[in-house]
């Protein structure tokens, strides 16, 4: 089933939670909601559950409009961070729930609940009491309960949010092929953009109730339309480029080529892109080592170079030449990697 979310705003008591949202998932895909506290994903999400409605805008699940629809009609599950599980019941009595409303024979609850089971990999667990299930275990089995009742819509609202890094990690690889596998088109809400990139075919960067860009990870990731996308997508060196007195826009002395008619321009020099040297090769430019952080196999080097700090990230290998603070280096990067926003 194929989503779409057609100019949908929310107004809560004269303040404004979405404006205007547009969006589209195509049949099986996973669109990530990413945006910071308060910027209205729950609220979307909220609003395609049927919990509550929106103020204006329309809601489609393939070629019907939905918007009235009460929740029960419209065949969606959701994934919640706290689980949401029943405390009083088994496992296999928690994921059995949503089949026992619709009056459904014992023997096929039995065995559609042994599917899921096995699914999510909690399969032989179907005695456990809800308190002896780890946090990862609870999540697999709220995800069982959803989709059990086979919706055609998976919503999560930050589903891995109550987990450890460790686990999030297996638990997000575990979701994709499970997403994959069932090919439930879904939506996934999350701040976290690593979770985002991981995990979602298309990605909204949300902000204010508004969506400031939408399209495939890889875009988003390298070509933010501004710096609020940037910096979200943890993409730092975001700097401010005048025009100078020939109508040229230079960067640390390199040309860079554009058709922009503004007076200045605001760009992305990917950190990943910048080189560092001992000593000066000729054309490089000389800076200081100002910091040095380690992040797992990369080394993170904020250098000051002319009037601006930048970072360089490195990778960590074992052959890897490592500078150190206060030192002065030299540094060197193809301007056409830059990426200027179209957007300030
Ligand atoms: N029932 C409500 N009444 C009034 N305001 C609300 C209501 N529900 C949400 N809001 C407001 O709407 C805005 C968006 O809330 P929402 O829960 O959608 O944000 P979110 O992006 O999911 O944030 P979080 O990541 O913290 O869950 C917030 O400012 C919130 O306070």
């Amino acid at each position: 089933m194929s989503l779409r979310i057609e100019g949908v705003s929310k107004t809560f008591n004269g303040f404004q939670a979405l404006k205007k949202v547009n969006l589209e998932v195509k049949e099986g895909e996973i669109l990530a909601l990413l945006g910071s506290s308060g910027c209205g994903k729950t609220t979307l999400l909220r609003i395609i559950a049927g919990l509550i409605e929106q103020t204006e805008g329309k809601v489609w699940i393939n070629e019907t409009d939905i918007s009235g629809w009460p929740a029960q009609k419209r065949n969606t599950a959701m994934v919640f961070q706290n689980y949401a599980l029943f405390p009083h019941m088994n496992l296999e009595e928690n994921i059995a729930y949503g089949l026992t409303l619709k009056k459904m024979r014992r023997n096929a609850i039995r065995s559609q609940v042994n599917e899921v089971l096995k699914q999510v990999q909690l399969d032989g667990l179907n005695k456990r009491k809800i308190q002896e299930l780890s946090g990862g275990q609870k999540q697999r089995a709220a995800l069982a309960r959803a989709l059990i009742t086979k919706p055609d819509i998976l919503l999560f609202d930050e589903p891995l949010s109550n987990l450890d890094e460790k686990l999030r990690v297996s638990m997000r690889e575990e979701i994709s092929r499970i997403q994959r596998e069932t090919g439930i088109t879904s939506i996934y809400v999350t701040h976290d953009q690593k979770e985002a990139m991981a995990i979602a075919h298309k990605i909204a960067v949300m902000s204010h109730g508004e969506v400031v860009q939408w399209g495939e990870p890889e875009d988003i990731f390298y070509r933010p339309v501004n710096a609020f996308t940037a910096d979200f997508m943890g993409r730092v060196n975001v700097f401010e480029c005048q025009k100078n007195s020939q109508g040229i826009f230079t960067f640390l002395g390199k040309t860079i080529e554009t058709s922009s008619n503004s007076k200045a321009i605001q760009l992305l020099l990917p950190p990943e892109e910048v080189d560092i040297y001992e000593t000066d090769k000729g054309q490089l430019i000389q800076g200081t080592v100002v910091a040095i952080e380690l992040s797992g196999a990369l080394i993170h080097y904020r250098i000051a170079v002319k009037n601006l700090h930048l970072y360089a990230y490195r990778l960590r290998r074992v052959k890897e030449r490592i500078y150190s603070e206060n030192q002065t280096v030299w540094i060197d990067f193809d301007i056409k990697t830059i990426h200027i926003f179209e957007e300030r």
